[in-house]
């Protein structure tokens, strides 16, 4: 009976919003700590959707790699040249849902998820933002009040370069009563960012899991970047591979850094969703986040068989 209400209710809503576009964009803000699925779990909703994505971690990345670069590694007594090199800088996110891939460790594996380019200054720097250093230094740099002032400017700018961008792509397919939207992830999206986004997710899943999610994906790229002489196994894995172990610390560690840091902590927004998705597959988590929004926009679900 409940089921039958909402269908209707969800009906009557999609009908007056049918004759009128909607008139304002749909921001998605997902949030939760590192590994937790909020990347790749964003950038596929987005597709589904048909909205942009905005990886608002990568702009932190593409921050602490220009100190790395500028041998600027004490941020504690504020970050006055760092902070004039983000200003200057130019950082672009190239969401690319033509181009998708199926993640190598996802349980089913048949979701896929679309690949982005950051650019930094022009420079093609997606990998090396996600190499070791810069993840030891990254929580310290994005902990600065100075730093994340000069980020909310590039991180606010995207998103309407990748809201008009979704709104373009769907007046070709002629959905008008689709909003533009954009989607979002990071750790201040829903409390700071977008505090009044339509809909707020926090994403979480066990250290252990996210643990072992980041040590598949990292060890799955290093493979394809040089495979190994010897097939890895737990005995001997090559020097270069990270244990899960050091990987379970990074992420504890950067974890503690990003919920007790004085500027725009990692916290639950008070209206987010929380989805632990620990024992979740891959599919669930995108396909129930992307009908949360659809009945926000009054649309019709599409996935409940789930
Ligand atoms: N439900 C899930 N089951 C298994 N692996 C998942 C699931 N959700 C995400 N992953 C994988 O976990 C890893 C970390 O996800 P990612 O999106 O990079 O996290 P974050 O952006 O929060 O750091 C990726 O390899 C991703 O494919
Ligand atoms: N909105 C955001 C996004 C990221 N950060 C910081 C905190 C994180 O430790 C780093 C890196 O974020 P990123 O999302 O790339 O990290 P993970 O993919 O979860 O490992 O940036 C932030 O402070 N605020």
């Amino acid at each position: 009976m409940q089921c039958l209400r909402a269908t209707l209710c969800r009906r009557a809503t999609r009908h007056l919003f049918a004759s009128k576009p909607l008139a304002r964009d749909f921001t998605i803000a997902i949030d939760g700590p590192a590994a937790s699925g909020k990347s790749s779990t964003a950038r596929a909703v987005a597709l589904e959707l048909g909205f942009g994505y905005i990886d608002s971690g990568s702009i932190y990345r593409c921050a602490t790699l220009l100190a790395l670069r500028h041998d600027i590694t004490d941020i504690s007594a504020g970050a006055p040249d760092l902070i004039d090199l983000i200003n200057k800088a130019s950082v672009d996110i190239k969401f690319q849902p033509q181009s998708t891939r199926s993640a190598p460790n996802l349980i089913t594996g048949r979701l896929p998820v679309p690949d982005v380019r950051i650019l930094l200054n022009d420079e093609d720097v997606s990998e090396e933002i996600r190499k070791p250093d810069v993840n030891r230094l990254v929580a310290k740099v994005a902990s600065d009040g100075g730093v994340r002032s000069a980020v909310l400017g590039i991180q606010r700018a995207l998103a309407r370069a990748a809201e008009t961008r979704s709104k373009s792509v769907v007046g070709k397919e002629g959905v008008s009563s689709v909003p533009g939207g954009v989607v979002m992830d990071g750790r201040d999206i829903g409390t700071t960012i977008f505090p009044n986004a339509e809909l707020k997710i926090y994403l979480d899943a066990s250290a252990m899991a996210r643990a072992i999610r980041r040590w598949d994906e990292m060890n799955s790229s290093l493979k394809r970047a040089k495979p190994p002489a010897v097939p890895a196994t737990a005995e001997n894995t090559p020097a270069e591979y990270p244990s899960v172990e050091d990987i379970a610390r990074e992420l504890e560690e950067r974890d503690y850094a990003d919920i007790n840091r004085q500027h725009s902590p990692l916290r639950i927004a008070k209206d987010a969703i929380v989805i632990d998705n620990t024992s979740m597959t891959f599919e669930q988590q995108v396909y129930s986040i992307a009908d949360l929004a659809r009945d926000r926009m009054g649309l019709e679900r599409k996935h409940d068989d789930l």
